[in-house]
Parts: C-alpha cells; structure tokens; sequence
C-alpha cells in the first residue's frame, strides 16, 4: 500500500511529556501559569511531571527502536532555550536536546524537530506575547540559536505546531493558554505566527538545515445543508481554520474573508512569510460541523457537531475518510505550488492497553491516505499522535493517545496493543 522510503514515525510535544518544569534552567511558560489557574485544567492537572521523559528520554527511544519507526517529531521547550524568550540561550536547554538528537542517531532515528509547540516563554507573553509582532522577531532569533546547535543532525525542522489552535484556543476563545478570550481581536495572533513561521525558514536556512516545513492542523469543514446561508458560513470558517495559514505560507496571500482582520500593515509580510518549503505537514483528526450562525450570533458562522460517527474517549468522531477529503481538496487548491505532504499528526484517544479502537482507527486512516495518494496526492509520511499517553492540555491526563500507556504514579511505560501493531506495520508483517 505504500512506497519504499516511507516514512513511519511518531510525535509528541515537550510541555506535554518532558515535566522537570523546574529543572535545568527553564523558564516560566504560558501553560506553567495557565496549569496554575483555577478551573482551567481538568481534575487541576499539571505536567510538571507529565511523562518525565526529560529524564526518561532513554527509556523512550529504546522504545521507538523496538516499534521500528524511522523518524521521531518532537518539539523544543522555548522557555528551555531562552527562560524569558530572549538573550543568551540557557546552556542546560541546549544540552538536553543535543543528547536527545544524538541518543536519536545513535538508534537510527530521525530527528524531526517542531520549535514551538505552544509553551511560550511567560516573559514574552507579558510583554503581548504572539498579538506583537516583537514576539516573531524574538522567535527568529531562538530558531538560529537551535537551528545552529541542531542542525547538524536534524533532517526536518517544524518552525510551529499548528498555529490556528494556538490563535483559536489560546487567544480567540481562552480554552488554552494564555487564556484570552478576544474573538476576531485574535487574528493579530495569527499573522504573526505566520510571521514568525517565515522569519524561522529563513534563520534555519541561514544555518543550513536540510528541510523546513510545516505541521498545520487541517479539518474538512461540513456545512449543514446546502443552503447558501450554510455554505457561505462553511467558506468563512474554513478560511479561519484552515487557509488563514496555508495560503500565506504556501502562495504569499491571505483569504479574502480574513482580510479585515488583520493588523495593518500586513501585506508589507506577506514575502517573508511565503519561504520557500520543503515539504508541507497535516495534522488531521475530524472533520468541523458547521452552519450559517443564528440570531444575535456575531460570528459568520456556528459550530456543528459530526454527527453519525462513532466517538473517541474526547469526543472526537471518527471520520477516516475525512483525511482523503482534506488532502485532495489541498491539492486541488495549490496544484504544484504544493510541497511533498507529511501527516505530521494522527491519532485517537482510547482507554486500555488492549486498543483495538487505535489499530482500526489507524487502519482507516492509512487505507485513505493511500487513496489519496492514489488520487494524485504526494504523501511521503505518517506520523502517529502520540507515542506516549501525556498532558491533553485542558483536558489533563484523562485523554489517552498513546501507543505506550504510562502509570502516571509509577511512570512505567507499558505498549499497547497498537504499540506491537504498528511495529508489525512498520517491519512490513502487518
Ligand atoms: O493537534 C494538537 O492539538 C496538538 O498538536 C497535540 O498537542 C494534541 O495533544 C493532539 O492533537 C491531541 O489532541
């Protein structure tokens, strides 16, 4: 079903795994402060301990060298880096992931390297944080700082994790840190992470990494009827959720619906940000419900549920189809503007180690990424969320999406069912 040379791969993120928050220099980050709130994480969780991989991390490569996988994505903690998001970096920070990079080498494994996955430096965050172009700047800085100790080694580099979450959940709606509930104020945000993504190509280029790219979270958007109403609600949302970041990234323009939102002065970005890629990275989970908003609602559409598919433990239906969905209409919509696709994220949360439900889901999921393919579309990876059960953000601990569940008391690691699955998968005995 797929080409040699694909790659097989697994992701997770540093605020989700590493804990020892308050070891080896690190700093304050905006989900230190937000885990700290009252009433934001479910059950008051925190991942101040999280997996403890920043002192397990050999323990969990010697894990991913028994699954086989050929790649690893994980993400760098800023605040690790620089404590409050600028100056001399903290050599500690740095020490950590070159031996994790060179522990990955030394296995076999492929570095792949995300350089913000939302824990922003707090310092940063005071100062505007991501609704000030500053905070773009500062974050070229930090990328050439990595990007000149890691690049050596690192084949794949991933400027920011999904860049609408941070805007939708972090700044638009409060669910995430930081926590501001500023609606269409949010798209500042936006911009200049767009921003920020094109000034980090252009530092990791400057330091000669061999491949930038993107992991950018895409959903299909499905109105509730045809009706116009409906399908005008379906093109502004898809256009906040989806093209508000490829479009400037892939071909240098913004969507028309998003345009009045933006701060002014934007367009004078636009070729910053459009820095040439290497290969373009979909996080897929669902696909989004929607339809023309209802009386008194201000915003050009209303959120919808999936209905009519079966739900994971975190509510999320499952749709595998939608993955072919999105990754066609991708390409319809940049043809050879488009770089080489990567799933950078797939994944489920189920409870047990007995996780049928994860091996269908992937199953699935795998049939229609190979239909698209099938169809045109140049997929050279998957890469399943998560290696590890870990911090699910707002939801704590509750969520489990790992192929390895982990004893939140003990810290044990213990592989599921898809864990030995993927492994067959993997050596080609699946
Ligand atoms: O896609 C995301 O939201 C993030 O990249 C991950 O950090 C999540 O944990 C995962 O997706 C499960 O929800």
């Amino acid at each position: 079903m797929f080409p040699d040379g694909f790659v097989w791969g697994v992701s997770t993120s540093a605020y989700q795994i590493e804990g020892a928050t308050r070891e080896g220099g690190r700093g304050v980050s905006v989900w230190d402060t937000f885990c700290a709130t009252p009433d934001k994480i479910r059950n008051g969780d925190n991942a101040d301990i999280a997996c403890d991989h920043y002192n397990r991390f050999p323990e969990d490569i010697a894990l991913m060298s028994e699954l086989g996988v050929h790649a690893y994505r994980f993400s760098v903690a800023w605040p690790r880096i620089q404590p409050n998001g600028q100056g001399p970096a903290n050599p500690e920070g740095l020490d950590f992931y070159d031996r994790l990079v060179d522990a990955l080498c030394e296995a076999g494994i492929s570095p792949v390297t995300t350089l913000y996955h939302w824990d922003t430096p707090q310092a940063l965050e005071d100062a505007g944080g991501w609704l000030v172009k500053d905070t773009a700047e500062r974050f070229a800085e930090y990328a050439a700082i990595v990007g000149e100790r890691l690049a050596d080694r690192v084949n794949m580099w991933i400027p920011l994790n999904e860049p609408m979450v941070e805007t939708l959940f972090g700044y638009a709606l409060g669910e995430y840190a930081p926590g501001k509930a500023l609606l269409f104020d949010a798209m500042p945000a936006a911009h200049y992470q767009n921003l920020a993504h094109g000034f980090a190509v252009s530092a990791l280029r400057s330091v000669g990494a061999k491949a930038v790219g993107t992991a950018n979270n895409h959903s299909p958007v499905w109105p509730a009827t045809r009706s116009e109403q409906d399908l005008q609600a379906a093109a502004a949302l898809s256009a906040v959720i989806n093209w508000m970041y490829s479009d400037p990234m892939v071909k240098g323009s913004y969507p028309d619906e998003v345009i009045p939102y933006l701060p002014a002065g934007f367009a004078d970005d636009l070729a910053k940000i459009a820095a040439p890629l290497d290969f373009y990275g979909v996080n897929y989970y669902e696909p989004q419900g929607v339809a023309a908003p209802g009386e008194g609602n201000p915003m050009p559409f209303e959120l919808r549920p999936v209905d009519g598919y079966p739900l994971t433990t975190n509510d999320s239906p499952v749709v595998p189809d939608g993955l072919r969905e999105f990754l066609t209409t991708l390409k319809a919509r940049y043809g050879e503007q488009l770089p080489p696709v990567y799933i950078t994220e797939s994944g489920c949360s189920f409870d047990g180690i007995q996780d049928q439900q994860r091996i269908d889901y992937h199953t699935e999921h795998l049939a229609a990424l190979a239909k698209a393919m099938s169809e045109g579309v140049d997929v050279r990876g998957y890469f399943v969320w998560s290696l590890l059960d870990n911090f699910e953000w707002s939801k704590g601990y509750q969520p489990r999406f790992g192929l390895v569940h982990i004893d939140y008391e003990t810290l044990a690691r213990t592989p599921k069912d898809s864990f030995h699955w993927y492994r067959k998968l993997i050596g080609g005995v699946a």
